[in-house]
């Protein structure tokens, strides 16, 4: 996994024994619901800017359409690594190098 995932991914699961107006993470996983609406907002900002061409903005909602993503993944009790082996297994390789936290 990357390093910049897997330090978010280690900020996420800290925040999970914050108190919800301690951070906008802890927040979301305090609100399941906007925290999935948020997912379906940023995927519809994301094919906003791409219809629109704008490249630096697909870059930013693509980044906070994955940020979301990601933060219910954790929500879940998974991480960035489940979705990288799946990527992998569809290449047809034996899998991501590092153990997922889910098998
Ligand atoms: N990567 C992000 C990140 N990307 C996006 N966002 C937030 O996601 C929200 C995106 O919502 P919108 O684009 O709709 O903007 P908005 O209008 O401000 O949001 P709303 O009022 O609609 O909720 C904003 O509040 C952004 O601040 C993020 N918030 C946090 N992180 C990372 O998560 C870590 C923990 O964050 P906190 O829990 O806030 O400390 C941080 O250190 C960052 O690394």
């Amino acid at each position: 996994m990357s390093d910049i995932l897997k330090e978010l991914a280690a900020i996420l699961e800290a925040r999970k024994s914050e108190s919800p107006d301690s951070s906008y993470v802890a927040s979301l996983y305090a609100k399941p619901d906007k925290m999935l609406e948020k997912i379906g907002e940023e995927a519809v900002e994301t094919i906003i800017a791409a219809k629109n061409e704008d490249r630096e903005q697909i870059i930013y909602e693509t980044a906070d359409l994955w940020f979301h993503s990601m933060v219910m993944l954790a929500q879940k009790g998974l991480s960035p690594d489940d979705v990288l082996n799946e990527l992998a297994r569809r290449f047809g390789v034996s899998g991501h190098d590092e153990k997922a936290s889910r098998k």
